[in-house]
């Protein structure tokens, strides 16, 4: 079908952005007028973009971080937009759990998926993965609703010598055979190998049964796939020394949450790595945010970095079945990149804006030119 007929039939995707705390703005403004560049240029799709203010902002003006009947309201969208939570003057827990756990629990985004490679024109810290930059290609798969963030612990006896907090960490069958089977199944569109990453020696209970899962999963329904057992203490160093052994890793919401800030860095930086947090049944809208938090101290210097946001974009964009769009995005994003066009974190001098700027040119420059190449090759052969 031509790209002209599939714009007139298709209704512009609705995103609900939420911007949130700190550097979020930064990144999600930038993420939007990238996006918007791409949709203009591209005009096989559209894109309708409602702004809700819910932030540590909102929180201290409203007591609350999502108003009532907020969650419904955005049930109805097609996906999230997300920047990041946290303030200073707001407990961590307090933002994290009022706003980010309050969206993606309910919302059942059961699989948070964080791909890691190392983009063109960054150069990776480690000088093994400089050389050979195909040797780092990852996807971590987190559980993302239960295990140590399920939100199950309390304290008693506040301040007194005796005092006593648990947290407790929730495995259920459900929520781990759901994420070894999302898992099994992105292993097998990449090279069919998964690594499936515990503690089960020290955490005795919740993780063996992670582990028989993974068998279980594995041998029924993925013999094509071949899957290892790792602990995550040594997965930190192989991670690092042997990258090239690894394709898709699963692990559990708190194991999976450091190893992908670890994988990010050895990509070159935070500021790079793209989240989605997936409802794989799409009966519920998905979240996508980049990986990082709200960036405090760099807050309106105007240097944050805006890639990460972009990617994310690119994910949320291959999410809503837009893949060539998500494709020509990333392109023009590394092209950028490898001319130079970084921000500090990377090692360069641009800030948020040259940035976003360079790859709303780029787009127009690539995307732009080969579309019209596309049409008249369309037109050419009769297609419109
Ligand atoms: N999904 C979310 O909304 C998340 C929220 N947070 C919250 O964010 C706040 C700060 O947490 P931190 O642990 O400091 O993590 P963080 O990710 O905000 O920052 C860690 C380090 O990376 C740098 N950094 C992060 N993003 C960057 C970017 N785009 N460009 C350049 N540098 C960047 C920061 O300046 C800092 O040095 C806390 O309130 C935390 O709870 C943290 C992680 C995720
Ligand atoms: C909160 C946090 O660090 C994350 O979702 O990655
Ligand atoms: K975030
Ligand atoms: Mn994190």
């Amino acid at each position: 079908m031509s790209t002209t007929v599939k714009k007139a039939s298709h209704p512009p995707y609705k995103i609900a952005s939420i911007p949130g705390d700190g550097i979020g703005p930064e990144v999600i403004s930038a993420g939007i007028t990238v996006l918007k560049k791409l949709a203009s240029v591209l005009g096989t799709f559209d894109l309708q973009f409602d702004h809700f203010d819910w932030s540590s902002d909102y929180y201290k003006k409203h007591g609350r971080y999502i108003p009532e009947g907020g969650l419904d309201e955005i049930k109805k969208y097609d996906a999230i937009f997300f920047g990041s939570v946290g303030a200073p003057d707001v407990p961590d827990h307090i933002s994290l759990w009022s706003l980010r756990l309050a969206l993606v629990q309910p919302l059942q985004h059961y699989a948070n998926v964080r791909p890691t490679r190392i983009l063109r024109g960054i150069t990776p810290p480690l000088t093994s993965v400089a050389h050979h930059p195909s040797s780092l290609d990852w996807v971590i798969i987190r559980e993302n609703t239960e295990g140590e963030y399920a939100g199950q612990g309390g304290r008693t006896h506040l301040g007194q010598p005796w005092e006593i907090a648990t947290e407790v960490a929730i495995f259920t069958r459900h929520g781990v055979e759901r994420i070894m089977r999302f898992a099994f199944e992105v292993a097998r569109g990449r090279k069919g190998k998964l690594c499936v990453v515990t503690k089960s020696n020290a955490q005795r209970s919740g993780l063996v049964l992670w582990d028989e899962v993974a068998r279980e999963v594995g041998e029924r329904e993925f013999p094509d796939v071949e899957w290892e057992r790792m602990l995550v203490d040594a997965m930190t160093t192989r991670m690092v020394l042997q990258p090239e052994s690894l394709d898709t890793i699963v692990a559990t919401n708190l194991h999976a949450d450091v190893l992908s800030d670890l994988a990010a860095a050895l990509a070159g930086s935070i500021g790079i790595a793209p989240t989605s947090n997936l409802d794989p049944t799409r009966e519920r809208p998905s979240l996508f945010e980049p990986i990082h938090g709200s960036a405090f101290e760099i807050v309106g210097k105007g240097v944050a970095n805006p890639v990460g946001t972009f990617w994310t974009g690119a994910e949320m964009l291959r999410w809503l079945g837009e893949e060539k769009a998500a494709e020509g995005l990333m392109q023009c994003v590394e092209n950028v990149l490898e001319r130079g066009v970084r921000t500090r974190d990377l090692g360069g001098n641009a800030g948020t804006e040259e940035v976003t700027k360079e790859v709303c040119g780029e787009i127009e420059r690539l995307l732009g030119h080969s579309e019209r190449n596309r049409g008249r090759e369309a037109l050419e052969s009769g297609e419109y």
